[in-house]
């Protein structure tokens, strides 16, 4: 982060990065959201996870997903390259380290698309970091409809996930912040409104002593 020696000129307050999750039950909006996000922030960046589940139509590699075998995966977590991963509708996702890593340490800040398993294993090693929203959809019979809009999904597929809503809701009580995604526009605003908020967190504002010494100073 740029910081001036002291005497060189005005201090400048840099931020440290940060690493903002959505969770929410299938179809309640997250990727809508998150892709919206990424257009107006210039500084996030997309972790990008691995998956075993099959690609969706549309959907890119190494975009989407970085799409594996169970056989690659599992390797991966021996190997310890997974910052968190976890088992979700039968399938097998996980966040690779690397990126996240490299991001964090360029003071960009990260946005992802995990559930709450996976934001759980996150809060246990990177509590400081992590601010974490988890987005409801407004009724049962909406997320339902939003499921079946998608077009990508088997009625099968579908119906388990309908299935797992209920549980995967009673998770919101862990998580830093909560918004109802009645519509996208709306969403988003408060989404960007939350980020910008911790952004000014004291602690991520670095050099900000030095700041406040010279404005002292010319007191
Ligand atoms: N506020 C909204 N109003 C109407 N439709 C929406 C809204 N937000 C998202 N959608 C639509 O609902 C569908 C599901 O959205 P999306 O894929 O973003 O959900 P998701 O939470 O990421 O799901 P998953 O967990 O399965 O990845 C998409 O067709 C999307 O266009
Ligand atoms: N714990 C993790 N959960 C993840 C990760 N990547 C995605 N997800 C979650 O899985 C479900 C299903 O996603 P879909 O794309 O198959 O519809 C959803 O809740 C995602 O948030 C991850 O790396 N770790």
């Amino acid at each position: 982060m740029d910081m001036q020696p002291a005497g060189s000129g005005p201090a400048k307050i840099g931020r440290r990065g940060l690493m903002l999750v959505l969770s929410s039950p299938s179809g309640a909006g997250k990727t809508t959201i998150a892709r919206r996000m990424l257009q107006r922030n210039t500084n996030l960046t997309m972790s990008v996870s691995v998956t075993t589940r099959p690609m969706r139509p549309g959907e890119v590699d190494g975009v989407d997903y970085h799409f594996i075998d169970r056989d690659t995966f599992e390797r991966m977590v021996e190997e310890r390259q997974l910052l968190e991963h976890a088992r979700v509708f039968g399938n097998y996702y996980g966040t690779p380290k690397g990126p996240v890593e490299l991001s964090l340490a360029k003071g960009r800040e990260i946005l992802f698309d995990i559930d709450w398993q996976g934001t759980q294993q996150l809060s246990e090693n990177a509590r400081e970091d992590l601010v974490s929203i988890f987005v409801l959809p407004p009724s049962a019979k909406e997320l339902e409809r939003r499921l079946h809009a998608r077009a990508q999904d088997s009625a099968e597929v579908i119906a388990g996930r309908m299935a797992k809503a209920s549980d995967e809701m009673s998770h919101y009580f862990d998580y830093d912040y909560v918004i109802v995604n009645h519509d996208v526009e709306s969403s988003v605003h408060q989404v960007q409104t939350i980020l910008e908020a911790e952004r000014l967190k004291r602690r991520r504002q670095i050099g900000l002593s030095d700041f406040v010494r010279q404005l002292q100073e010319g007191l």
